[in-house]
């Protein structure tokens, strides 16, 4: 079975967030991209954004999530604040490859006015490429950062 992706992103994010919802919609390890907003023109601020994307993952209504904002760190930041979700702006190729190996995140976050375009697709597509290892050395830090979740 394929990834269900949901893609979100703020006023400052949405360009990004469009075209890597394109790529995800044409991926074949994409079974289904869900779009959390914001459409062009609409102005919401990046923690209802991300927060509300957020949710969908922690309901089990989707497997990972890519947000964009200006910097990619406040999307991060509200995504955080979703009990379950682990999520990080990363912006090289081996922050995101650790981000799934080592973090077990759901949530990639990217900046539209950090990084190029073609960058930040690439980096959209490679988060797809690594799943964790629950019997890697990484499971009990995970384990031991989640045990830090207040309810
Ligand atoms: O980048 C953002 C938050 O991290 C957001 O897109 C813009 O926020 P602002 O600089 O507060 O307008």
């Amino acid at each position: 079975m394929g990834f269900r992706v949901v893609v979100a992103g703020d006023i400052a994010g949405v360009n990004y967030k469009d075209a890597i919802k394109a790529d995800l919609e044409n991926d074949p390890r994409v079974d289904e991209v869900i779009d959390a907003g914001v459409k062009q023109g609409e102005d919401v601020d990046y923690p209802h954004v991300a927060v509300n994307a957020a949710r969908m993952i922690a309901e089990g209504k989707a497997d990972r999530g890519i947000f964009v904002c200006g910097t990619g760190m406040g999307v991060a930041m509200a995504a955080n604040k979703v009990k379950g979700i682990r999520a990080s702006t990363a912006h090289d190729s081996f922050s995101v490859e650790r981000l799934v190996l080592s973090n077990n995140a759901q949530v990639l976050c990217l900046g539209e006015r950090v990084i190029g375009k073609e960058l930040a697709r690439r980096l959209a597509k490679e988060f797809l490429n690594y799943e964790f290892d629950e019997t890697s050395a990484s499971a009990a830090k995970v384990d031991a950062l989640c045990a830090y979740e207040e309810d």
